[in-house]
């Protein structure tokens, strides 16, 4: 049960930190209704925790492109934000434009966040990849900056996984090819080559969250699963790991990829590997479109040597839906891929589902608002994790510094002599590779001595980016 006193002394700290405003890198506001709705659950923890809550919300600003989830748009207005959203991406000089005065930035897999388009960033503290990948971001080039990348590691797996089964029964049966032909007058009742999935083996190219689900699934179905990893990854049900691609090839009858872009999977399936096929086998693709080199496989289908093949992804996709916009200006093979029999082609939908896309929405902008409000990367994939227990209630004049800085020797020193007229109450720094990220509470700061820490943290020799949060 909550006391009114103590809700009372909540109330205070906020009204403490709305005379603090105005402070470099931080302004402060009262508390959004969403924050004074989880009331009773935080003051009801045996110590009571002091959730930061340091801007002026209204002042943060969020770009959401791409149909972002309404679940991380109302989270991010229930806070105050500012947010703007469009239903597609923005072309390249558009969104420079955008970006320049935005705190946090959301997306899908169409936006490419390049250093060029990053250059023109000057507020921003974080990207929200609304997705598994995060190949469309400069994720060097941002941590450079001190920009913290986050996207949502698995929450569309079990999507991708259920549309890959639909499609490796789906290719068995020629479906695509009996409903095109029935939706235009054909009735076409055929078994010639159409096959039960049972007792076939399918061949996962990439063992992580999707593949391994998949393989799940797929036992289920009464397959056989082989898999290839670049790692040794512990089998679910029956299925091997085997050590080459080539033995996975050879075997499959089925072969489904569900790796990342890099440039160790471009085209990792390319002439060569189609021939090292069996002959009938099916191809899937709904990783990445430069994992493919589809004009080989356009060949391999023509020649009969691959009976089908299921695509969602490809080097060029369109920035917005509507018709056309799937042409050879995009992709110069497109009208002889959508020309084949038995290709079943989906608009980068492995993971467009309700339930995906709301757990994105929530995790993704849990994510961003935890960084924004309180300086925990946890989760972050460009980025030292660093995250600091909250401050106690009681805990007045208590800053939290988020300093991020090249990791050269020396600089901690540096900060922590201008720290040293307060007491640190607790700190934790991290790196990875060169840039490191310290996070500190200090106490027994007055209003009068926020612009002075923040003016030396600002000129010392190596840092990249700070906030002062209270
Ligand atoms: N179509 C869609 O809508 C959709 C949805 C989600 C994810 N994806 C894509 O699927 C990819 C895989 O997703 P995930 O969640 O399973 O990723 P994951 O990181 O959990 O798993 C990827 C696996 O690939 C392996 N791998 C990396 N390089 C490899 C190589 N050269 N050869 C063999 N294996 C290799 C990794 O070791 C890892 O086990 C994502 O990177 C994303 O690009 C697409
Ligand atoms: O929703 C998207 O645009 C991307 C989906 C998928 O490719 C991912 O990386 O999660």
């Amino acid at each position: 049960m909550v006391s009114p006193q103590q809700i009372e002394n909540l109330q205070n700290s906020f009204e403490r930190a709305v005379r603090l405003g105005g402070s470099p890198g931080a302004v402060s506001t009262s508390p959004t209704q969403s924050f004074m709705n989880t009331l009773p659950r935080r003051v009801s923890m045996s110590k009571q925790s002091k959730a930061l809550k340091p801007f002026s919300t209204g002042d943060i600003k969020i770009l959401l492109l791409e149909n972002v989830n309404e679940t991380a748009i109302n989270m991010f207005k229930d806070q105050g934000y500012q947010v703007q959203i469009y239903k597609s991406s923005l072309p390249e000089e558009e969104l420079i434009q955008m970006i320049q005065d935005v705190h946090a930035i959301g997306i899908r897999s169409k936006t490419k966040l390049t250093e060029k388009v990053l250059k023109h960033a000057k507020n921003l503290v974080a990207i929200g990849c609304f997705c598994i990948g995060t190949n469309q971001v400069d994720l060097d080039y941002a941590a450079k900056i001190g920009v913290a990348v986050f996207n949502s590691p698995f929450s569309n797996s079990r999507s991708v996984a259920e549309l890959i089964m639909a499609e490796v029964v789906s290719l068995a049966r020629q479906l695509g090819d009996r409903s095109i032909e029935l939706h235009t007058g054909t009735w076409n009742k055929v078994s010639a080559r159409c096959w039960e999935v049972r007792g076939k083996t399918l061949g996962i190219i990439g063992y992580g969250h999707i593949g391994a689900q998949l393989s799940v699934l797929a036992e289920a179905f009464g397959m056989h699963v082989l898999y290839y990893d670049i790692v040794t990854i512990m089998a679910l049900g029956t299925a091997k790991q085997v050590s080459t691609l080539d033995e996975l090839l050879n075997k499959a009858d089925f072969v489904t990829c569900h790796v990342p872009a890099t440039p160790d999977t471009k085209n990792l399936l390319s002439a060569p590997q189609f021939a090292a096929m069996k002959d009938g086998s099916y191809v899937l693709n709904a990783s990445r479109g430069t994992v493919i080199d589809i004009p080989a496989l356009v060949q391999a289908i023509k020649v009969g040597k691959i009976a089908g093949a299921a695509l969602d992804v490809y080097p060029n996709e369109p920035a917005k839906n509507g018709a056309g916009a799937y042409n050879d200006e995009l992709n110069s093979w497109t009208s002889e891929l959508v020309s084949l029999p038995n290709v079943i082609l989906t608009p980068h939908i492995g993971g467009s589902t309700e339930e995906a896309q709301s757990a994105i929405g929530i995790e993704v902008g849990n994510a961003l608002s935890k960084y924004i409000n309180e300086g925990t990367s946890v989760g972050s994939v460009n980025f030292p994790e660093v995250s600091l227990r909250s401050l106690d209630l009681d805990q007045e004049n208590t800053v939290r510094v988020l300093y991020i800085h090249h990791n050269v020797p020396g600089v901690l020193k540096t900060v922590t002599n201008i720290l040293s007229n307060h007491n640190i109450e607790k700190q934790f720094s991290d790196s990875t590779g060169d840039i490191a990220y310290l996070m500190a509470d200090i106490s027994n700061v007055n209003q009068s001595d926020i612009k002075d820490i923040y003016d030396q943290l600002h000129d010392t020799e190596y840092k990249i980016s700070i906030r002062l949060l209270y």
